[in-house]
């Protein structure tokens, strides 16, 4: 019988973008299609617009996945979706806009990493925005600098650039398998849970410790070595810590080893993290608002 063009909720068809949104300056090209800041014509906010060009209604289903996600969670730490639109073969998908980008541009532009202060806010609010996918059955797969953004305000938004959060079928797991492993951890280079998905929340765990380490030291542990080599390496070494642990508190220091246990079973579960002392009592985000007035190398008057 007649192919029944499937319905995708969350998708607007047949409106063109470009009647409601202005197209300003491009923000990065992702693997599946340009990026670009927008505005609203009426509401004159901002938004992020990933344009892709979609072959066929198949890839619509490959990409749906990201919009369905998104629409599915709510967090006060997790960029949100402001739209979805289908227009002339291309999909669009518009994300909330956050100012002040990712923190490994933010790292690059000051060449210096995060103080132990700034990291206790990141590491809090992407824990608990971790915490949330988890709870509602969403596995990151690529957590790293480049995929949290910086609000105005200094908030922290869990992005996915690399659109690996939907990473299901196989050929995207070998180009994630191949590609920048540094972050990747031990049991998914050995996929020991041969069984199972190698990937499990567990697995976002330690690349949120390797995270905590690529803040302090502006790039992740064994970024010397080449993709290949770092695999065996992560898979054969101890657990990375801090080149200069004596300069962070004792309890950044265990907060780190316990994300960081190469066990995935002795590694510790968001939940533990969150109650860790490290965690407790932070102030407001207004030493994210000093990095990134730094950034833009303004006085941050307040
Ligand atoms: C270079 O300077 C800047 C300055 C500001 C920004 N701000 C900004 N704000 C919001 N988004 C973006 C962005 C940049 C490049 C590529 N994608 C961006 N956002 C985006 C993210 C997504 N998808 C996700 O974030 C995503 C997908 C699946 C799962 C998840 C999560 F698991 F985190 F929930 C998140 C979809 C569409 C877009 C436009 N960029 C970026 C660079």
């Amino acid at each position: 019988q007649r192919q029944k063009k499937r319905t995708f909720e969350h998708i607007k068809r047949g409106l063109d973008p470009y009647s409601e949104w202005d197209q300003l300056e491009k923000l990065g090209d992702g693997a599946f299609g340009d990026v670009f800041k927008v505005r609203n014509k009426v509401r004159r906010d901002y938004a992020a617009a990933k344009v892709i060009e979609l072959g066929n209604e198949e890839e619509m289903e490959e990409h749906y996945n990201e919009i369905a996600i998104l629409a599915k969670i709510n967090h006060p730490s997790i960029v949100k979706l402001v739209d979805g639109i289908f227009y002339e073969k291309k999909l669009w998908i518009l994300i909330e806009y956050c100012e002040g980008g990712a923190l490994d541009d933010i790292m690059e532009k000051l060449d210096h990493g995060l103080n132990e202060e700034q990291i206790q806010l990141v590491s809090r609010q992407t824990l608990e925005a971790l915490n949330y996918c988890h709870s509602i059955g969403v596995i990151h797969r690529d957590l790293k600098a480049g995929n949290i953004l910086l609000m105005k305000d200094g908030s922290v938004k869990l992005t996915d650039f690399g659109v690996s959060a939907l990473n299901d079928n196989v050929e995207q797991m070998r180009e994630t398998f191949i590609g920048t492993p540094y972050w990747m951890a031990p049991e998914v280079i050995m996929c020991e849970t041969r069984n199972t998905d190698p990937y499990t929340y567990s697995a976002d765990v330690w690349s949120f410790g390797i995270t905590i380490i690529e803040l302090v030291e502006i790039e992740p542990p064994n970024n010397d070595l080449n993709p290949q080599r770092v695999l065996m390496k992560i898979a054969r070494s101890n657990p990375p810590t801090l080149q200069d642990a004596k300069s962070f508190s004792a309890a950044m220091n265990s907060f780190l080893a316990l994300c960081l246990k190469k066990a995935p079973l002795e590694r510790a579960k968001c939940v533990d993290l969150l109650q860790h002392s490290w965690l407790q009592d932070l102030g407001n985000n207004k030493p994210l608002r000093q990095l990134l007035a730094e950034a833009r190398a303004e006085v941050l008057t307040e």
